[in-house]
């Protein structure tokens, strides 16, 4: 990854909870100086403070990158403090859900380059999934930095249009959620057919993990790995029964949780 830019420049990574503490941890590890790094939060943790990065400090007048993670909510009172940064030369990265790239232009001007990217919580140990896309300010080289920059936390995906965006999140962003919480209902059933708590979460997390690896590994699609399971008239074949049901199992259930999940986001954005 050349971050010479950064290293030369600088880095402002305004908030750093979840997804930015888990961006830093890669960029730290695919060796970006931490004296490179200006982090702005308002109550760091003792990880962060271990790393060696600036903390709450001045900030460079023209860094190579802000990046911005706080939640939607805060990005209102806390992204004018790095409006001055705007205008061209500092290219702005945002991760938020729900604010568009036209909200942040209000502010920064259509002429800052944006990139806004939505990474997931797999990113914490590299294994995240982010899609991006920029704003007509954006350069290649600015995508290219971007795309770096989010490859040290897992695979990067470019959109073709910020209206894909909504969906990335109800999908990828927020997903992971989903998955934790499938793995505790699975957990919760087995208990409930008599397993202890301890081996129905140990079975129900090492499924879903092996699945998913699987899933990826294979050369057949998930359909067909889905099939493989399922002995006809057998014990799966049962259970898909009841989860394939169009309307009450998985097909309508993920489908109203994505939209609910995308009404959210628009409401976000205001
Ligand atoms: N979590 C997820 O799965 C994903 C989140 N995102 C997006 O990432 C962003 C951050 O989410 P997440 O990391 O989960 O949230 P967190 O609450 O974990 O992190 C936000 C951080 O920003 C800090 N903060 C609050 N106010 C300010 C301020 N004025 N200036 C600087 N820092 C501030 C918070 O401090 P304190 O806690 O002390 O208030 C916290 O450390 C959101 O916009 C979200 O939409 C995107 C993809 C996935
Ligand atoms: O729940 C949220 O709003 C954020 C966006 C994607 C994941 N978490």
């Amino acid at each position: 990854m050349n971050f010479s830019d950064i290293v030369t420049r600088g880095l402002v990574l305004l908030g750093c909870g979840k997804m930015g503490s888990a961006m830093l941890q890669g960029w730290l590890g695919n060796g970006l100086p931490p004296t490179s790094v200006h982090v702005i939060d308002p109550n760091p943790s003792d990880w962060l403070r271990g790393t060696g990065v600036h903390i709450n400090g001045d900030l460079p007048a023209a860094p190579a990158v802000v990046l911005l993670a706080v939640k939607p909510q805060m990005m209102g009172a806390a992204l004018p403090q790095l409006a001055a940064m705007g205008g061209g030369k500092t290219l702005f990265v945002t991760v938020a859900a729900g604010i568009t790239i036209e909200g942040y232009e209000k502010l920064l001007g259509a002429q800052t380059p944006l990139i806004r990217a939505m990474p997931n919580t797999p990113a914490a140990i590299g294994r995240g999934i982010t899609a991006i896309v920029g704003n007509g300010a954006a350069s290649a080289a600015d995508l290219d930095l971007s795309e770096a920059l989010l490859r040290a936390v897992g695979q990067v995906v470019r959109l073709e249009d910020e209206a894909q965006m909504d969906a990335v999140i109800g999908v990828s962003g927020s997903g992971p959620a989903y998955v934790f919480h499938l793995i505790e209902t699975m957990a919760a059933a087995g208990v409930e057919q008599g397993l202890s708590e301890e081996l129905a979460m140990q079975l129900a997390k090492a499924t879903v993990a092996g699945a998913g690896a699987l899933a990826e590994a294979s050369d057949e699609s998930p359909a067909q790995l889905r099939v493989n399971v399922t002995s006809p008239g057998g014990t799966t074949a049962a259970a898909l029964e009841v989860l394939m049901e169009p309307e009450t199992g998985f097909p309508g259930l993920l489908s109203r949780a994505v939209a609910a999940n995308i009404r959210r986001n628009r409401e976000l954005a205001g």
